[in-house]
């Protein structure tokens, strides 16, 4: 059985989904989360890009020690130089430089000869493999390069000191058999092609992301790059879920596996698309809440027959289901042991929070499952330096005939306290003009979802927005038990982020001043 390499860019290219934003913290839980599922490589964020994603992969670098982490850089010095001040600390230094090879970006974007940009990807593979024992290299929107070309690039970034080859399908234009064909070509025509790593990376614009990845490994890649839930930009990348179960279910096909821990694939979905703000379809291969539902009767009489007459996946497998070990008579103990279970390594104090938000929960709801867990673990965990406001009691009067009037009180860092009534055309409406006269500012409401955890009359709500203001826009979620209540948690945790980037923004500009 070949083992193929699970290389996760759910940080890096999959935040640039549009409208994603995670902050430090978040890609830390999320790098966390991955290490457990045991992926190979982490890659953590575009060290160059900004100050914060610096701080992210750097961070990341340092915690991490079971998976790689690597960062990626343009084929440039600066963006080289970069990396290495935020991953030289890694166990094992591992960075991604790339440049375009495609004939459309080279004359247009990059605006370079075949031949400069052949130069160029040496100069910049030479200078990371002075730093860097591991350096990948990939050829950006290489399926829509020409082949012969490609061998030349590949030849000389190998005998520049590349180790990992990675042939992206950048615009997901590339079709699986058309895929094969060039992984085989490569295979065949690069000389010292047994001296890298070759490796697939795959866009899903016409729906092709995990196909072609699959017909990539048959073709001989033996690592491939992915995101948890397939998010990432434009219509996403191909989802690493969905790779690790095909490559396990039809291990007979692909005689390949990856070294992915199947139990943790559920649970990762659900964390990135909390922190993202990205739902999951449910039906969504893997981990869509209907992904073992079966409706039908013929089905149902099936699989009361026998399993296997419709169902090729167990909810087992990929960790989907969902027990209730804890209830409102647990005690402190077995509530913090099951949170490290879940992965949960903050403070004392952050645990105190989610046990009391948990007692609160167990009261109202018969069964408290892991993903209510999951969700109170992420609502607690943000940065509380970073709250400049804080939800400390909300009570909302509607009726048919009457003005829905919100009375809100919010506690400030400062120990201070705000109380306010305002009313708007619904209750959500009334809650949002009275944190807006609370917090001083006209913030400009783009999104607004609405999920419930797990199902049933008395499931946690989980609400999502977008403010937008200044030009600035940032995502906010809050649980609660009740959607109101949820909803002025997400708006009050969008304002905190806003502000939060206003003054992290200040200061760099005071210190390059
Ligand atoms: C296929 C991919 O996913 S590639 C990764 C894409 N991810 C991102 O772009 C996310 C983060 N990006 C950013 O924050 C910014 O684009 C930055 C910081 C990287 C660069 O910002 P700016 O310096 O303002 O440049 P801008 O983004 O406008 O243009 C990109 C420049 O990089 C050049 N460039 C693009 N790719 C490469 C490359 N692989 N190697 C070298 N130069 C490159 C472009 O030709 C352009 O150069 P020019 O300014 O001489 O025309
Ligand atoms: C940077 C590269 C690998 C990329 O994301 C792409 O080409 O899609
Ligand atoms: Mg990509």
């Amino acid at each position: 059985m070949r083992k193929v390499k699970i290389f996760d860019t759910t940080l890096r290219d999959g935040e640039q989904t549009p409208g994603v934003n995670l902050n430090s913290q978040e890609k830390l839980e999320i790098a966390l989360q991955l290490e457990r599922l045991k992926v190979d490589v982490i890659e953590a964020g575009f060290p160059a890009s900004s100050p914060g994603d610096f701080q992210s992969v750097k961070t990341i670098a340092n915690s991490i020690k079971d998976s790689s982490i690597t960062g990626l850089a343009r084929a440039k010095e600066s963006d080289i130089q970069s990396a290495w001040e935020a991953l030289k600390q890694s166990a094992e230094p591992r960075i991604h430089v790339f440049i375009a090879t495609s004939p459309i970006h080279m004359k247009y974007k990059l605006k370079l000869t075949p031949d400069q940009v052949i130069e160029q990807a040496v100069h910049s593979v030479k200078l990371a493999a002075q730093k860097f024992p591991h350096v990948q290299f990939s050829a950006e929107d290489a399926s829509r390069s020409d082949w012969p070309f490609l061998v030349k690039v590949i030849d000389a970034v190998i005998d520049a000191g590349a180790t990992v080859i990675n042939l992206p399908d950048t615009v997901g234009y590339t079709m699986p058999s058309e895929i094969s064909k060039l992984f085989d070509y490569i295979g065949h025509n690069v000389s010292q092609i047994d001296k890298a790593i070759l490796s697939t990376h795959n866009h899903d614009d016409l729906g092709m992301g995990v196909a072609n990845s699959l017909a990539a490994i048959q073709a001989g890649a033996t690592q491939v790059e992915c995101t948890v839930n397939g998010i990432g930009e434009r219509a996403g990348n191909a989802s690493l879920e969905e790779i690790a179960v095909a490559l396990h279910i039809r291990s007979d096909y692909y005689q390949a596996s990856s070294g992915i821990h199947l139990k943790e694939l559920k649970r990762t979905s659900a964390l990135v698309s909390r922190l993202s703000s990205m739902n999951v379809p449910g039906n969504k291969a893997v981990v869509g809440a209907n992904a073992f539902a079966h409706e039908s009767g013929i089905h149902q009489d099936g699989m009361l027959k026998h399993k296997e007459t419709y169902e090729i996946i167990t909810p087992e497998l990929v960790g989907a289901t969902s027990s209730a070990p804890l209830g409102k008579h647990s005690g402190r103990h077995a509530f913090k042991e099951k949170l490290s279970e879940l992965g949960f390594n903050g403070s004392e104090e952050v645990l105190q929070h989610i046990f009391t938000a948990f007692k609160d929960l167990a009261d109202k709801k018969k069964e408290v499952t892991e993903d209510d867990l999951y969700a109170l673990m992420t609502d607690a965990t943000d940065d509380r330096s970073k709250t400049t406001y804080e939800v400390d009691a909300l009570q909302v009067s509607y009726g048919t005939n009457q003005m829905p009037t919100a009375t809100i009180t919010l506690s400030l860092q400062e120990g201070e306290e705000l109380i306010e009534a305002g009313t708007g055309s619904g209750s959500v409406e009334a809650i949002y003009n009275t944190l807006a006269k609370m917090t001083g500012q006209h913030y400009a409401l783009t999104d607004y979802k609405i999920q419930s955890i797990n199902g049933g009359e008395d499931a946690l709500a989980e609400v999502h927005v977008k403010l937008q203001h200044e030009g600035i826009e940032q995502l906010g979620r809050g649980v609660a038990h009740d959607v109101l209540e949820a909803s002025a948690k997400a708006y009050i945790h969008a304002v905190n982020r806003m502000i939060a980037r206003r003054k992290h923004q200040a200061g760099e500009k005071t210190k390059v001043g």
